[in-house]
């Protein structure tokens, strides 16, 4: 094959993609269009009978076309992701005009690049209105900067799937005058980034946040004679890293590259789907739409009596609220007494929610709802293939 039979195709590959984008583009303004029919109709936002048909419609006639089943399902159930999410987010700023303005202020940790700002992106991309961002170095300047209305939103990771719960925001939330409005998780991916020419071998100090270096623990235990740096972000992690011999810093491959930082390795976290779990806290809750799957997160200290917590629990249970996350953490200056932090697959404009939170008091010394958001952890459903 000669080059300019390689360019050629290239074109046509290019070509395809573009198209691709114009249809994707296309069938995402479709998708807004059915939202005004479920509003107007009341219909849950999710129709995963629908998701499943067209599913093996569409895997039934890719494999007429060659394409194995497996990837069609991985295509196609992004896009239907991407779809469901984008729905949700247009009935809630429907459900809460006043929710986003025409400018968003969002604080978060970091800088350009860092995960929290992958976040950032991901969340507001979904929605409406311009965005300014406001890189901050502490968790506890992203609530105080929301409590002053020095900014619009504040996002903040609150666990991992590698290193579990993120306990200085857990605390923080304990006390910070915002609500939860909303979540986002979003892939971490990992890397040793060096300044350009700069071997692995080569590096005596490896700079980095607390949770990078707990999700990388392995690799790090792997490294011969390498002294450990913490950082206040990832951001700064490399940007130190820039600034020193004979270093190394991890961090987003993206935000290397923003840097001028050079790729080492690779995948260098403890388990292969390493996922982060942010939160988006504002000051006022927000109203959240029946029709979309919904998390409430609340904060509750039980009596001293013993059983008090499992009692709580079997609330829940009677009530057929799905309890998905139950942490606890100590209160400051209080030893030996517990915060517990809930999790429900919730809404808390439905009744038996609030019936259950009355049912709660006896059982609690005090109680708290930290927010109730649109879930964006979507249970995918799994066509016949
Ligand atoms: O068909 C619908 O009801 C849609 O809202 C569209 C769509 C899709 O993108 O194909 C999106 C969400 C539903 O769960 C099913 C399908």
């Amino acid at each position: 094959m000669t080059n300019e039979t390689l360019h050629a195709l290239r074109r046509d590959i290019n070509e395809i993609d573009s198209e691709l984008l114009i249809l994707l583009a296309k069938r995402r303004r479709i998708a807004h269009s059915v939202v005004e029919y479920k509003i107007n109709n009341n219909k849950p936002i999710r129709d995963e009978a629908r998701e499943q048909a067209l599913l093996e419609n569409l895997i039934s006639y890719g494999k007429s076309l060659g394409l194995d089943a497996y990837y069609i399902n991985n295509v196609f159930q992004r896009i239907l992701e991407d779809s469901v999410l984008h729905q949700q987010a247009m009935l809630q700023q429907n459900l809460n005009p006043e929710a986003l303005g025409t400018t968003n202020r969002v604080t978060y940790l970091g800088g350009q690049g860092s995960y929290s700002q992958l976040a950032v992106h991901k969340y507001f991309s979904r929605r409406p209105g311009k965005l300014v961002e406001l890189g901050c170095s502490q968790f506890d300047e992203i609530t105080g900067a929301v409590e002053k209305g020095q900014a619009d939103f504040g996002v903040l990771p609150i666990e991992n799937t590698s290193s579990g719960s993120i306990n200085e925001v857990f605390d923080l939330l304990q006390h910070a005058q915002v609500s939860i409005v909303g979540e986002v998780t979003h892939s971490v991916e990992h890397c040793v980034l060096a300044k350009p020419g700069t071997e692995l071998g080569d590096i005596n100090k490896l700079f980095g946040h607390p949770q990078p270096f707990a999700q990388c623990s392995r690799f790090i235990q792997g490294l011969d004679q390498v002294q450990l740096e913490h950082c206040d972000s990832t951001t700064s992690a490399m940007k130190a890293a820039l600034e020193c011999e004979h270093s190394a810093a991890i961090g987003s491959a993206q935000a290397g590259k923003h840097l001028g930082l050079e790729v080492l390795q690779t995948a260098i976290a403890n388990q292969s789907e390493n996922h982060s779990r942010f939160i988006v806290v504002a000051r006022k809750p927000l109203q959240v739409s029946m029709q979309i799957p919904t998390k409430t997160s609340l904060i509750m200290s039980t009596s001293q009596q013993v059983g008090a917590l499992a009692d709580a629990l079997m609330i829940f249970k009677q009530r057929e609220i799905n309890l998905v996350k139950l942490e606890s953490r100590p209160v400051p200056g209080n030893p030996w007494e517990e915060v517990f932090y809930v999790d429900l697959e919730a809404n808390i404009d439905d009744p038996n929610v609030n019936q259950a939170l009355e049912e709660l008091k006896p059982f609690t010394e005090f109680i708290r709802v930290l927010g109730c958001y649109q879930s964006e952890s979507l249970k995918a459903v799994t066509p016949k293939m």
